[in-house]
């Protein structure tokens, strides 16, 4: 059985990927060792139901080394200092990682295996080692569009995004709900009154979020009863890096020339919990009817689903509410533009830890075990 390394285990991408890999018995497959960067040499968990020894320091080259596979969520810091030396020490396992470090390196793949499982199989003939799980609005985005990726009718996209506080962590969602909390409290006996003015109830919400008590050591500014139109950093173009993740991840997921496929817009934060919703307008390459557009998108893969576009049937199923939680990628508002024939509609959306965050790295980790 394959030696696997598990870095990051206990964070919130890390539990993430844990649970799902007890949900597939992946543990049955594998032989893990856990490491650690700050509780070296206390007990391993018992994912596996059996005693797992103690967890190793993840910062202990030669305990690396001895792993044919070492999956990590431990953080692009940790990969930044790790990596390199794990590199230089002569390893030569695989390297499954969440964060984003490593991603546009050359010797790099970006993996979502269900839109570019061409992609890693030709990287894997060729010896590449190293397997990145991409940005989480861009994996979701595939996920969903993929189908008419996959039929060459991309001739570019522009996304407006509504991504989750988990996207930023979890301290940032015990944030927003203490912000929720906050704003509640402040109105709560006004609410318990039906004859209490609603724009009295606005005013004392509104002064909440604008005094200086209001948490917002986090996000830096309100996001419950808000919304924060910037995430990540700026980047000299004015994009912010999280708008250009979007073209450079989505050319090289796809194996594209990083010029490929234009993909632009807006990241925006929002306060759904832990998925990203996005809308997108897409210029196709020529007019395809809607019911083929219906059919491609999918038949893409087995996660997609495509929604009627009809209000019940969307308020029902095209949200975060619905989806969180699920591997499922609705689609839905689909519809020709006035714009023109060959303007496509769309909404979707997607659990970020899931298709977002852990599923890609357990999904590369079963590719390499079915490969040896
Ligand atoms: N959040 C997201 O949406 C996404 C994150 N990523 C990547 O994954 C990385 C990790 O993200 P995320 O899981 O959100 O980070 P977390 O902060 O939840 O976890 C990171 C590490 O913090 C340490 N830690 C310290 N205290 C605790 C505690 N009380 N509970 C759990 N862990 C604790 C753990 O390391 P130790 O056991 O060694 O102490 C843990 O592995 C990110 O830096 C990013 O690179 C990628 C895609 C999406
Ligand atoms: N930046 C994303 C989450 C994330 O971790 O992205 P990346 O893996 O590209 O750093 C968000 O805030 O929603």
């Amino acid at each position: 059985m394959k030696k696997v390394g598990l870095i990051g285990w206990r964070g919130m991408v890390g539990s993430v990927l844990m649970s799902r890999m007890i949900e597939e018995n992946d543990f049955s497959k594998i032989d893990p060792v856990f490491f650690t960067t700050s509780q070296a040499g206390q007990e391993a968990p018992k994912f596996t139901g059996k005693p797992a020894g103690v967890l190793e320091d993840a910062f202990n080259i030669d305990a690396l080394k001895a792993m044919d596979i070492i999956i990590t969520c431990q953080g692009g810091d940790y990969t930044k200092e790790v990596y390199p030396k794990l590199m230089a020490s002569g390893w030569t396992g695989y390297w499954i990682d969440a964060a984003s470090t490593l991603r546009m390196e050359d010797n790099a793949i970006i993996i979502l295996d269900p839109v570019n499982g061409h992609v890693i199989d030709n990287a894997l003939n060729k010896g590449i080692k190293t397997y990145v799980g991409g940005n989480c609005t861009v994996s979701l985005m595939l996920m969903g569009l993929g189908g008419l990726f996959a039929n060459n009718l991309v001739e570019w996209v522009s996304s407006s995004t509504y991504q989750a506080a988990s996207g930023a962590g979890a301290r940032h969602m015990r944030e927003l709900l203490q912000q929720m909390g906050a704003l509640r409290d402040v109105v709560a006996a006004e609410l318990a009154d039906p004859a209490s003015a609603i724009l009295d109830i606005e005013r004392k919400v509104t002064a909440a979020m604008r005094a200086d008590e209001f948490p917002t050591s986090q996000f830096g500014a309100p996001l419950a009863g808000s919304l924060i139109p910037w995430i990540d950093v700026p980047l000299p173009n004015g994009q912010s890096k999280e708008e250009w993740k979007g073209m450079a991840e989505t050319n090289k997921i796809l194996g594209l020339p990083t010029a490929g496929i234009p993909v632009d817009g807006n990241c925006v934060r929002i306060g759904a919990l832990r998925c990203h919703s996005q809308s997108f307008t897409i210029k196709l390459k020529k007019d395809v009817p809607l019911t083929d557009i219906h059919q491609m998108l999918a038949a893409h893969n087995d996660w997609v689903r495509v929604i009627e576009n009809d209000r019940a049937i969307t308020v029902k199923e095209l949200t975060p509410a619905t989806v969180t939680g699920t591997l499922n990628v609705p689609v839905g508002r689909l519809r020709k533009m006035n714009m023109g024939q060959d303007f496509l509609s769309a909404f979707s959306v997607g659990d970020q830890l899931l298709w977002g965050a852990a599923e890609p790295l357990r999904r590369m980790l079963n590719i390499l075990l079915a490969k040896a």
